[in-house]
């Protein structure tokens, strides 16, 4: 089996600008493999084209140039096979449909019947611990909930990639920290390939099987790979996760770009 064909996602020297400008790439020079299966995670400095590259990866936007395949397939837009979870739940919750008919959404419109939408639904529900708020509607929930409720409507369409843009950016520290761990649990659960923006060191190593880290903007490219062997789940205060905490803060500081990386 060659290289290729191991890969779910291939990218081979994309770049991307956008207003046409061709002299001005936001991205560039971006060469990735990810594999079935990985949790990748895509690390850089604010402004440095993260979401350029995630959307894109989702379909969402056009690259200006170079190639990208799914399981040898090349990619001209969005499929089915990927799915997007967005920092700000609002956006995707729909406010008049309670949790489990906002789950059961994409079934719905794939005209799923009713016993396989609810037994599907019931399933991710408890996959993320909302099977008792299934009839709240998004406004009677925390924030965190309502990132989880956007995560088993996601996971409900099976895709076979989640992409996943700061999901827990807007969330406190405390929620984030219980949410990362159920992440954690959820893909170890559903073996999905999940490439996961975030410009937080320590969110990075605590998920991560490879971090990629991008350079600064503007022509940003993936300027260092890191593999992340620690077992999971991950305990921050150990001394390995510390060590390779500085190794990749100080990847950062000789890159002048510390004062763009955020640690909580
Ligand atoms: N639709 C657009 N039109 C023009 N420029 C854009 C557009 N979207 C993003 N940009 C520019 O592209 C660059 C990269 O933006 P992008 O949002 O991809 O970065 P990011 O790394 O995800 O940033 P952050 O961590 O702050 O979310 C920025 O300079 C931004 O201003």
């Amino acid at each position: 089996m060659s290289k290729v064909q191991k890969n779910s996602i291939v990218i081979k020297d994309l770049f991307k600008s956008y207003d046409g400008k061709a002299n001005e790439n936001v991205i560039q020079e971006i060469n990735l493999e990810i594999p079935r299966g990985e949790f990748f995670i895509l690390l850089g400095p604010s402004g440095c084209g993260k979401s350029t590259l995630l959307n894109i990866i989702a379909g969402f936007i056009s690259k200006s140039g170079g190639d990208f395949f799914i399981q040898n397939k090349e990619v001209r837009g969005p499929g089915k096979e990927r799915a997007m979870v967005f920092q700000q739940p609002d956006a995707a919750l729909f406010p008049w449909l309670n949790v489990r008919e906002n789950v059961e959404f994409g079934l719905k419109m794939q005209k799923v019947s009713k016993v396989e939408r609810n037994s599907i639904s019931d399933k991710y529900l408890r996959l993320v611990g909302l099977s008792d708020h299934e009839k709240k509607l998004p406004e009677e929930l925390s924030g965190g909930m309502k990132q989880r409720v956007q995560l088993a409507r996601v996971l409900a369409n099976d895709p076979e990639i989640l992409l996943m843009d700061e999901p827990f950016g807007a969330l406190d520290a405390q929620t984030r920290r219980t949410i990362q761990q159920e992440l954690i649990r959820i893909w170890t659960h559903t073996k999905k390939t999940i490439i996961f923006v975030t410009h937080d060191i320590q969110e990075a190593i605590l998920l991560g099987q490879r971090i990629g880290i991008m350079s600064k903007g503007p022509g940003s490219f993936i300027e260092a790979i890191y593999d992340i062997t620690l077992p999971y789940p991950r305990d921050i205060t150990a001394p390995s996760f510390n060590d390779i905490y500085r190794k990749v803060q100080s990847h950062f500081e000789g890159n002048g770009m510390a004062e763009n990386v955020v640690n909580f």
